[in-house]
């Protein structure tokens, strides 16, 4: 389970930032007290338009960033307190996290096997199962420079995998690729959750939010405006797909000053 609590994340603004941003502020509040209990066994999508806080939640949730205020616990562990204990539960996608152009498939998903404490047994075990999924088997010797974007985004997500963890957390997974590649991406995520894990993801594609999330959670300028079951959401915004909720959504807490 992930389990968030009023969490809060302001950055600093470097005065090259204020510039582009075209802001006097020296602080930018990214995410502004956002708390959710997401269970294991389910798929759940983070949804929101660009520069809501979702990435910057994720980086959170998977403690590559530090909360400013409020708490996150991964299986139990506060992200802050056992950053150690959560590395190990999680299995983490983003996209500024780019494989090696220089080194072959096989030495990445090596590498980061030995670094997560693995034996060479199990990591033939594993690269054998998510290599043969994804399809890498053929490309696995090959520079990735060489490949295309699909198959480095494969050959990302089998490596975030290797050491089989509880909770997949993937930062809009299906970003760039074409639907066959995304589908197999999609299914995977499907696959992960039937046996029993905690796949969280991020995304701007409703339908494949849709499609795939038991639950969703909807950022707008950083805060929570809605969570919860796909029926709930449109339940209670009375819209019959979930593009419309968010759009209704996102009307009501942006145009009347809600948020
Ligand atoms: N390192 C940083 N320093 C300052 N501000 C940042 C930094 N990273 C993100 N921000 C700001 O925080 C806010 C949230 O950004 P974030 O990347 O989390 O949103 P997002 O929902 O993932 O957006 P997108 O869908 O465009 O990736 C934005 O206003 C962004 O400009």
């Amino acid at each position: 389970m992930i389990e968030i609590e009023n969490f809060t994340k302001v950055y600093k603004l470097s005065k090259k930032q204020r510039l582009e941003l075209k802001t006097r502020n020296h602080i930018r509040k990214a995410v502004d007290g956002v708390s959710l209990l997401i269970p294991k066994g389910e798929i759940f999508g983070l949804l929101g338009p660009n520069g809501a806080g979702k990435t910057t939640t994720l980086r959170c949730i998977s403690t590559l960033l530090k909360p400013t205020q409020g708490s996150i616990r991964v299986c139990g562990h506060d992200t802050i307190k056992h950053p150690e204990k959560v590395r190990k539960k999680i299995g983490f996608l983003t996209n500024e996290i780019r494989m090696d152009p220089d080194f072959s498939a096989k030495y990445m998903f090596e590498f980061f096997g030995h670094l997560h404490g693995l034996n060479d047994e199990v990591i033939g075990e594993r690269r054998k199962k998510l290599f043969s999924y994804f399809e890498i088997e053929e490309f696995q010797n090959k520079k990735i420079e060489q490949l295309s974007t699909g198959m480095k985004q494969k050959i990302s997500i089998a490596v975030s995998l290797v050491h089989d963890p509880e909770v997949i957390i993937f930062d809009e997974p299906t970003n760039g690729l074409d639907i066959v590649t995304a589908r197999s991406v999609t299914n995977y995520l499907q696959l992960l959750k039937e046996e029993g894990k905690l796949v969280l993801i991020s995304t701007h594609i409703m339908s494949e939010a849709e499609r795939l999330c038991d639950r969703v959670a909807i950022i707008v300028n950083g805060k929570k405006v809605i969570d919860g079951s796909l029926e709930y959401i449109m339940d209670t915004t009375g819209t019959r797909n979930l593009e419309d909720a968010f759009f209704n959504l996102y009307l009501q807490y942006t145009e009347r000053g809600k948020v």
